[in-house]
């Protein structure tokens, strides 16, 4: 129950209405007195004067609970779909593991037992003496004897003898019985009976003469040392940080009022919400992280200490992982095995340090990644590049200007592609960036005209992007390594006011640019980039400069500071952008092998829906793109695979839809002309044209009019291919 107290900042118990004499306050100040007789006199400053508002009557019993903050019903890891998953797949493991460690040792239990068995035999025989031999009245008897208390001793020596003739009778009833059901097993019973029985007898024996210090069986697990989180600990770890705040308030007793909620389990992991004494923040305390996990006894990886956003700066939340964050198996991508993405969503990105989903919304936004070598850099940027593939609507221009391959699944999605640190690679990819800014304008020009009502807030929206004529569909240019294209002494800066005008004017269009960098610097990564990016990730850096390039200015001093990582924090970084709190992530990590798979999935995908275009659909890019087409591929993008025969005439107003900019004109002559001129286009590529049968839309009616064949089309790019091959 939260009570609602009166402002005291100091804890008084005495508080009321704080009076403050007014001779310590300064006189009114104004630079005309409108009345310079009637100032006050020294005396009148005299006069204490109530400024804090008097403490308020005792609240109702309503007005105290409408203050009172809900705890949720359900613990947070059954609220998520994924902790839950997590939970159980942790039970599961836990469990088989268990059982196989224990059943690959069975022979070398069953040896133990055998060999401890004949010990077994003595103690159960020794023990069965003494129970029916009254051993543990002996010191009694004998005390009786020593004292010569004679009728004590035949008092005790009448009930020996009592005790001694039931407890034979009882054991030689128990060894006669077990001994026939034995011989009884052994003859008439089943051999597995006896057999069983037998191991039965040898393993109980051994059991017992198992010394205490040296079990049969052993844990097949070892618990880690994992200290329960207690307010004694936090306080402890809070009071070393070396912060005055915090050490004043101590001294004034604000240990036990810290804390604002029970400490409970949450996760895999301990969690205080605490509050921090007036003045000192939560950034404070993640500003030193190292020194909490010092004070806290645990690795700086199980310690994540958090402000809360819809609270005051001085509420924390102090998360204390059971296991140090690289340490836990990372969950699978939920999109690696089935499913689709749409960019107009928020995509699976990573989880946090408490095993919850992290998501990344793409759309109307930029993503910067930057980390140093080796860090996850490639995977980060792996798997954003993986949910636009499986957006079939999304055009993908992907560039790796390190030239290791790392992207190379997206060869058969991208409809731009290339890898490589060379001249030609990093030009090529500044034609991408300038078709990127040319498709710009284009795209403006479109929302521009577009009716109010249609495009109400002028930007894409799922319903513009799904209109193909438009050409509004999300596109998605990423660059890895793009500190190879900016700091070129020949494409640098044009790559640079390139990439600045498509960060700052392509989120409402459609536009996506990600990139990545291991060398966030100056010259590396323009600082109009930097500055205007959206979305940022920040694996481990070395310095506070590239920490504050990838994050954004002062992001260091705010305690945001991804050099606190370590060298095994690979995948591990700060994201920032993608909720309203900067969030630790790691992202899900999907390598090449299972990229490659992914990208299949995504190709056969964009391939019923009719928009593998460019690169992947073996088109040339060499010119500029957007100002050539591959005729025979938009072709074959236009005629799904269940339309075999289609008429000239529909062909071209397909072709229109699919680029205006290149096909437009066709489609405006009449049925005729533009029967002939596919005709014509379609002559050099050898593909035959003749009557097919077909449906007039318009009229539902059937008819054979000039058109071409699917089969026809795609021999035709198969014995183009065949001979590029040979060349
Ligand atoms: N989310 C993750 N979880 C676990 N391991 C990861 C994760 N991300 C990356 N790694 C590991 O880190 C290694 C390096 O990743 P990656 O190739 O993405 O680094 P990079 O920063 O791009 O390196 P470089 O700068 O050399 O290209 C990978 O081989 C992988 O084993």
């Amino acid at each position: 129950m939260t009570h609602v107290e009166p402002f005291n900042p100091d804890g008084d118990p005495e508080h009321g209405a704080d009076v403050i004499p007014l001779h310590k306050l300064k006189p009114p100040v104004s630079d005309v007195d409108p009345m310079p007789d009637m100032a006050p006199t020294e005396d009148a400053y005299e006069v204490p004067v109530p400024v804090d508002a008097p403490a308020p009557a005792r609240l109702s019993w309503r007005e105290s609970v409408r203050g009172e903050k809900r705890q949720p019903i359900l613990p947070a890891w059954l609220l998520s779909r994924d902790a839950l998953k997590e939970q159980v797949r942790w039970v599961w493991d836990h469990y088989t593991h268990v059982f196989a460690f224990h059943a690959v040792r069975v022979p070398v239990y069953a040896g133990t037992l055998a060999l401890r068995s004949p010990q077994g035999a003595g103690r159960l025989i020794g023990g069965a003496f003494r129970w029916v031999t009254d051993a543990d009245g002996r010191p009694v008897r004998a005390n009786a004897i020593q004292r010569a208390d004679a009728a004590e001793y035949l008092k005790l020596a009448k009930h020996r003898d009592g005790r001694i003739r039931l407890r034979a009778t009882i054991l030689i009833a128990a060894t006669l019985a077990v001994s026939i059901l034995m011989t009884a097993l052994i003859l008439a019973g089943p051999t597995w009976g006896a057999v069983l029985a037998f191991a039965g007898i040898i393993g109980g024996l051994g059991f017992l003469g198992a010394p205490n210090d040296r079990p049969v069986v052993g844990p097949a697990v070892v618990k880690p040392q994992v200290q329960k989180l207690s307010s004694h600990i936090v306080l402890r770890a809070l009071g070393a940080l070396g912060i005055a705040g915090i050490n004043q308030a101590m001294t004034k007793g604000w240990g036990p009022r810290a804390f604002v909620a029970p400490i409970t389990r949450d996760g895999p992991g301990w969690r205080a919400d605490v509050d921090l004494p007036y003045g000192v923040t939560a950034v404070d305390i993640m500003e030193r992280r190292d020194r909490l996990a010092s004070g806290l006894r645990r690795p700086m990886g199980c310690v994540w200490p958090e402000p809360v956003h819809d609270e005051h700066t001085g509420r924390l939340v102090l998360w204390v992982g059971d296991q140090d964050m690289n340490q836990v198996t990372p969950p699978a991508w939920p999109l690696a095995r089935s499913g689709a993405a749409s960019l107009f969503k928020p995509l699976p990105y990573g989880t946090d340090q408490r095993g919850r989903q992290i998501l990344v919304n793409l759309m109307y936004a930029n993503m910067l990644i930057g980390a140093m070598p080796g860090m996850g850099k490639t995977f980060a940027l792996r798997i954003l590049l993986l949910a636009a593939a499986l957006d079939v609507t999304a055009e993908l221009l992907v560039w790796e200007l390190k030239g290791t391959g790392d992207l190379s699944p997206f060869e058969k999605v991208a409809a731009d592609y290339g890898s490589g640190p060379d001249d030609e690679t990093c030009e090529a990819a500044l034609r991408s960036l300038r078709y990127v800014y040319k498709d710009l304008e284009r795209r403006a020009k479109v929302i521009a005209g577009l009716p109010k009502n249609v495009c109400p807030e002028n930007k894409v929206t799922p319903e513009l992007a799904a209109k193909k004529s438009l050409r509004l569909h999300p596109l998605v240019l990423a660059i890895d390594e793009c500190q190879e294209l900016f700091a070129h002494e020949k494409f640098g800066k044009e790559a640079e006011s390139l990439a600045v005008a498509v960060i700052k004017r392509g989120r409402a269009l459609g536009v996506i640019l990600v990139l990545a960098t291991q060398r966030p610097d100056k010259e590396s990564l323009p600082t109009g980039v930097s500055a205007n990016v959206g979305i940022r990730f920040c694996l481990k850096v070395m310095g506070q400069l590239e920490n504050d390039m990838i994050l954004g200015t002062s992001s260091y001093k705010n305690g945001l500071r991804a050099t606190t990582f370590t060298l095994k924090d690979k995948g591990i970084g700060y994201l920032v952008g993608a909720a309203p709190d900067a969030q630790i992530t790691r992202t899900y990590a999907v390598d090449n092998d299972a990229a490659d798979k992914i990208c299949d999935r995504a190709r056969a995908a964009r391939e019923a829906a009719g928009t593998l275009t460019g690169y992947a659909a073996g088109q040339t890019t060499d010119t500029d793109r957007g100002l050539s087409y591959d005729l025979l591929a938009d072709v074959l993008a236009v005629i799904p695979p269940s339309e075999p025969k289609v008429w000239n005439e529909v062909v071209v107003d397909r072709l229109a839809e699919l680029r205006p900019d290149g096909y437009g004109t066709w489609a405006a002559l009449d049925v005729k002309a533009k029967s002939a001129q596919l005709t014509t286009a379609l002559k050099p590529y050898g593909v035959p044209v003749g009557q097919v049968w077909g449906t007039d839309d318009a009229t539902g009616k059937g008819a054979n009019r000039r058109g071409i064949t699917r089969d026809d089309v795609t021999a035709s790019i198969t014995k183009r291919e065949g001979s590029r091959g040979s060349d």
